[in-house]
């Protein structure tokens, strides 16, 4: 809290815009669900930066996630050690298992990857990196694949961040929409370096996985690890490269975000970094630890489409990763995702008794498109104006908005919440509803879902329960 006492903070599920482009577009006011009437401060910022090469990277601060704070509830004064799981120990599985109910995370030691496929990997990423902007541009745009540079998906979300994603499909025509990225991007790194990596990640991660099918007694003991050694397996390998950020936005913006918090939708991920700190999970009471950077270890997180599979047993873990100020981050992740056409639901075999499916079945493509389209989440803070009214789009935007407590200044609001009848019905307006675009809420009157919302915590995702396509 130091140095910075404004009240309000906002958080973005649709992180799109920077506060610049809130505060004078209306159409994106309304995307961000919160909008001030009237003119306020440009709090946009510019840094140059110019690498070896002479090009400017990363030269101005985003006007989004750049500028949001971590202002979540900080770690807890003695925050709980993240899961050791040693895979060449016979009690290995169970340790996985409490670990993915517990955390949803954990790190991996004796894993079995040799250390020189992951320097050699590592120093060519370096090397990557370090090549001028326009000949990291050449191997394409994220679409999904290619080479990306602050920008994170197709939302809009920004962060400290350059990257390059891959399809870790050993025959990209399977599952890519550019196949021919991965083959100039192979070009760049010398013959193998990937092949050999992928190859000795993805077999730990399949015995993972065969080892959570042990622990969780699924039978067969591939169910899980086959939908990821399947040939059309749609896993994603992605290099992240974190600039040090330089002071000087840090201390004008507070921490800058690196890659702001979301969930992994795949089954797993396994994340090996450099020995930087800056990743960063969220406990399940909503704190955040930052995960002490491991050179010799890797990480594996939840992801969404396990905790279908289990039926909300195992929870994804949410994280992040926050931007350093003098270190360079280099991280190396491997997704484990299921064909395009595989059905995710709940396996029949874990729902004990009258135990009902939490979530609807969805094919991994549906919910990855679904994941896509949606954005992370980060606080950013509003200047007061006295002057001024802010008006704050209700839950059918999703911005959520929380107020911090001041050490020095009173603050006194007022508000006036238009709500419409009880009786009224709240469903997604038919003429904003475009071909044949399917309507995500279940259909709900005012008053139920005023009750709904009265009984619920305020930190809540009370619309979930109104979502069509995952009902909790
Ligand atoms: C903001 C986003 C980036 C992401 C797609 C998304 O809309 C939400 C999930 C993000 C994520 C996280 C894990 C992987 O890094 C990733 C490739 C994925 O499958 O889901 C990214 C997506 C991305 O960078 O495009
Ligand atoms: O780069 C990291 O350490 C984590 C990045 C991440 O969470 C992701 O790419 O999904
Ligand atoms: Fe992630």
């Amino acid at each position: 809290m130091k140095k910075y006492n404004r009240k309000i903070q906002l958080k973005f599920r649709e992180n799109l815009f920077g506060i610049r482009a809130a505060l004078s577009d209306v159409s994106n006011c309304l995307r961000l669900g919160f909008t001030q009437l009237a003119y306020g401060r440009n709090v946009h910022t510019t840094i140059k930066k110019i690498n070896r090469c002479g090009d400017e990277v990363l030269t101005e601060a985003p006007t989004g996630n750049l500028h949001l704070r971590n202002r979540q509830p900080s770690a807890a004064l003695f925050p709980p050690l993240i899961p050791v799981v040693d895979l060449s120990k016979p009690d290995s599985k169970h340790q996985i298992i409490k670990a993915c109910e517990e955390f949803g995370f954990f790190k991996v030691i004796n894993h079995g990857v040799p250390m020189e496929l992951i320097s050699r990997l590592e120093s060519e990423a370096t090397e990557f990196f370090s090549l001028p902007l326009c000949e990291k541009e050449k191997t394409g745009q994220p679409k999904p694949y290619g080479y990306g540079n602050k920008r994170i998906g197709s939302n809009g979300d920004v962060g400290w961040v350059e990257y390059l994603l891959l399809t870790a499909n050993q025959d990209p025509n399977l599952v890519t929409e550019n196949p021919e990225s991965f083959s100039v991007v192979r070009c760049l790194f010398s013959q193998g370096c990937f092949e050999y990596y992928m190859a000795a990640v993805k077999k730990m991660a399949c015995e993972i996985l065969e080892m959570v099918a042990d622990g969780l007694k699924i039978q067969p003991r591939d169910a899980l690890s086959k939908l990821m050694m399947d040939e059309q397996s749609d896993s994603v390998f992605r290099l992240n490269h974190y600039p040090p950020c330089p002071d000087v936005l840090q201390s004008l913006n507070g921490d800058v975000i690196g890659f702001g918090e979301h969930t992994d939708p795949q089954i797993i991920s396994v994340l090996r970094s450099n020995n930087t700190s800056g990743l960063q999970i969220s406990l399940r009471d909503g704190s955040w630890i930052s995960v002490p950077p491991d050179h010799y270890s890797f990480f594996v997180n939840v992801g969404d489409s396990l905790q279908v599979m289990t039926n909300g047993w195992f929870k994804s873990v949410k994280h992040r990763v926050m931007a350093n100020s003098v270190k360079s981050r280099l991280s190396m992740i491997y997704f484990c995702g299921p064909p395009l056409s595989e059905k995710i639901a709940p396996l029949p075999c874990l729902m004990r008794g009258d135990q009902q499916s939490l979530y609807k079945e969805f094919t991994w493509f549906e919910y990855k498109r679904f994941a896509y389209t949606s954005r992370d989440g980060s606080w950013i803070s509003v200047p007061p104006d006295q002057y001024s009214f802010f008006v704050n789009v209700g839950d059918s935007l999703q911005c959520e908005a929380r107020v911090m407590a001041n050490s020095v200044k009173s603050r006194l609001s007022m508000i006036y919440f238009c709500g419409p009848p009880l009786s009224e019905k709240i469903a997604p307006l038919p003429c904003l509803m475009r071909g044949d675009q399917q309507s995500l809420y279940k259909e709900f009157t005012w008053f139920e879902y005023k009750r709904f919302a009265y009984t619920s915590r305020l930190a809540d995702n009370r619309l979930m329960h109104f979502e069509k396509i995952a009902a909790s």
